[in-house]
């Protein structure tokens, strides 16, 4: 039986710098920003349910969905935010569990399910482990706003938008401080997994 893990913490903590770290013990990874983004693509039965909730001045001259503007949106006003998440959020759960099946299929051992969003939408039956990625509020803010250029209050809204890195660490079964440098949270990762018999 594979052991499938649970990658989580809040915006802009690290979750997708300690998902990178995974390629070097050969464990594969779903990440669910980027099936979010896969499902939102014209043609998508999602793309479709966004121009119609959202209109077409959604969209950029290409047609694709212009994520900083519906991001705009959807951060600013909570009944939005979840109107987005009920038309997104069936497709990524349906294809992430897909991609896993394959990995599981093709013999893994250990798949990692990177979802920013596990505890918010009660996923964690989905995995048998969580890992929650922390770091200290001020750090978190700051990180985010120069990741990317946000104001203070661009950044506040969409940290506001999520459960607070505390309670997430209160549920996680593993933490990874990731305030010190990326090696260290390498470290801390490594000997997690031969904690679990992961390597
Ligand atoms: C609002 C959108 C268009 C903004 O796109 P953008 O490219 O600017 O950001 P990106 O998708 O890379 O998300 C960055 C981070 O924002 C946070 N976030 C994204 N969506 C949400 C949400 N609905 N609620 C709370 N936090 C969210 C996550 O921590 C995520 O890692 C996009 O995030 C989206 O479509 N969100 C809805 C789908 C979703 O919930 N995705 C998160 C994982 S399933
Ligand atoms: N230990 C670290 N030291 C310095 N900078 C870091 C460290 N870990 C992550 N960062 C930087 O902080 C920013 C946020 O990290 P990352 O993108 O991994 O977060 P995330 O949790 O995946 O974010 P999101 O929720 O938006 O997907 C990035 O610019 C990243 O390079």
């Amino acid at each position: 039986m594979a052991l499938i893990l649970g990658l989580t913490g809040s915006i802009a903590t690290g979750k997708s710098t300690v998902s990178l770290m995974f390629d070097d013990f050969n464990i594969p990874v779903v990440d669910a920003d980027k099936v979010a983004r896969e499902v939102v693509c014209p043609g998508e039965k999602a793309y479709d349910q966004i121009i119609q909730t959202f209109g077409d001045t959604v969209l950029r001259e290409d047609k694709t969905i212009d994520r900083p503007k519906l991001g705009e949106i959807v951060f600013a006003d909570e009944s939005k935010r979840m109107q987005l998440n009920e038309i997104v959020h069936p497709s990524v759960r349906e294809k992430m569990l897909q991609h896993k099946n394959e990995f599981v299929d093709r013999g893994a051992q250990c798949v990692v399910l990177d979802i920013p969003l596990l505890f918010e939408s009660k996923l964690t039956h989905f995995v048998d482990k969580t890992i929650v990625v922390a770091v200290e509020k001020k750090v978190q803010l700051q990180r985010l706003m120069e990741r990317d250029q946000y104001n203070e209050e661009e950044a506040k809204q969409r940290i506001h938008s999520q459960m607070s890195i505390d309670e997430k660490v209160e549920l996680a079964d593993a933490v990874i401080d990731n305030n010190g440098t990326k090696s260290q949270s390498y470290e801390q990762l490594e000997s997690l997994l031969h904690k679990w018999n992961v390597l």
